[in-house]
């Protein structure tokens, strides 16, 4: 019985035959599904499909779990490259302080800012801005803004008010620079740039650094005052880019510092102080 010949051919036949019919024929009433694996079972092809299913499904898994992952490390790169980008946005009336502005450009060179008059700013863009902008603006008659940016601030109170919520310019982290001359009385000096400061806030745009405020009375020149405060921002700016993801970096002020009163007539006092100093020493050398 075990002598070791094999069936012959015509054995092996008959043999699958006999066991297919031992399987069991399938009643009349069998449903589709049972009629197919029972179609499968035969000659191993439910076997070969598994063992297939079983190589195939691994290597799937992996090639989407890897392409899933690498596309969520692209977005990253992306946000974070769109998190360093560093515009200088100006409000300008009669053009000292677009001057400003490119002076600006010249000691942030590092940083190759792209220049932009707010007048021009195209709405929908700077909706997606995830960088951080630098403004300059004046303050004209009676604490309002250059003419040319006016529509700009009413946007994005109409924004603001259209919205409700403070996602849209949450990206957004600014610097102000406001430009005016405190002989105009408090109520209106520099009143441009606290306006353009509220209402950047109010979008969910977060300032990196406090406001500071060029005052034409000041014996200083205004672009000295404006390069005192670029060496500021340029220390904040290194923080904010090779610091910390989000939320509060070092530098970052936040929005109850920013507010406080007392916190900016003592940050407007240092700068003052600064700025004496530095006339003094710059004067000695
Ligand atoms: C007619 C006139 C009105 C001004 N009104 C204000 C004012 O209300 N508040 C303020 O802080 N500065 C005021 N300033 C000072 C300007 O902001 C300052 O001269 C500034 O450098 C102008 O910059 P710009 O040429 O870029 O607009 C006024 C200047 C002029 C000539």
């Amino acid at each position: 019985m075990f002598s070791g010949v094999p069936f012959s051919g015509g054995q092996r036949e008959a043999f699958r035959h006999e066991a297919s019919k031992g399987s069991g024929s399938l009643p009349a009433d069998a449903t589709w599904l049972e009629r197919l694996v029972r179609y499968a079972e035969r000659d191993d092809l439910l076997l070969y499909v598994t063992a297939f299913i079983g190589v195939i499904m691994p290597a799937l898994v992996y090639v989407l779990y890897h392409k899933a992952h690498s596309k969520k490390e692209q977005e990253r790169l992306e946000e974070e490259a769109e998190r360093r980008v560093v515009t200088i946005f100006y409000g300008s009336e009669t053009g000292k302080t677009e001057r400003l502005a490119e002076i600006l450009a010249d000691e942030m060179e590092d940083y190759s800012p792209p220049i932009v008059n707010m007048a021009s700013i195209d709405p929908e863009d700077f909706k997606t801005y995830k960088g951080v902008g630098l403004f300059l603006i004046s303050t004209r008659d009676n604490g309002k803004p250059p003419e040319s940016v006016e529509w700009f601030m009413e946007w994005m109170d109409d924004v603001d008010s259209k919205t409700k919520r403070k996602a849209n310019f949450r990206h957004i982290r600014f610097c102000i620079f406001g430009v005016g001359d405190s002989r105009f009385g408090p109520a209106c000096y520099n009143k441009a740039a606290k306006i353009l400061s509220r209402r950047l806030r109010s979008l969910g745009a977060k300032p990196l650094c406090a406001m500071a405020f060029a005052d034409e009375k000041r014996s200083t020149e205004i672009d000295e005052q404006l390069r005192c405060w670029s060496d500021d921002v340029c220390e904040v700016l290194e923080d904010y880019i090779t610091g910390g993801r989000s939320g509060r970096q070092k530098g970052t002020t936040t929005e109850s510092e920013y507010d406080s009163e007392d916190a900016k007539r003592e940050k407007e006092a240092l700068f003052s102080k600064f700025l004496s100093l530095r006339r003094r020493r710059r004067s000695r050398t």
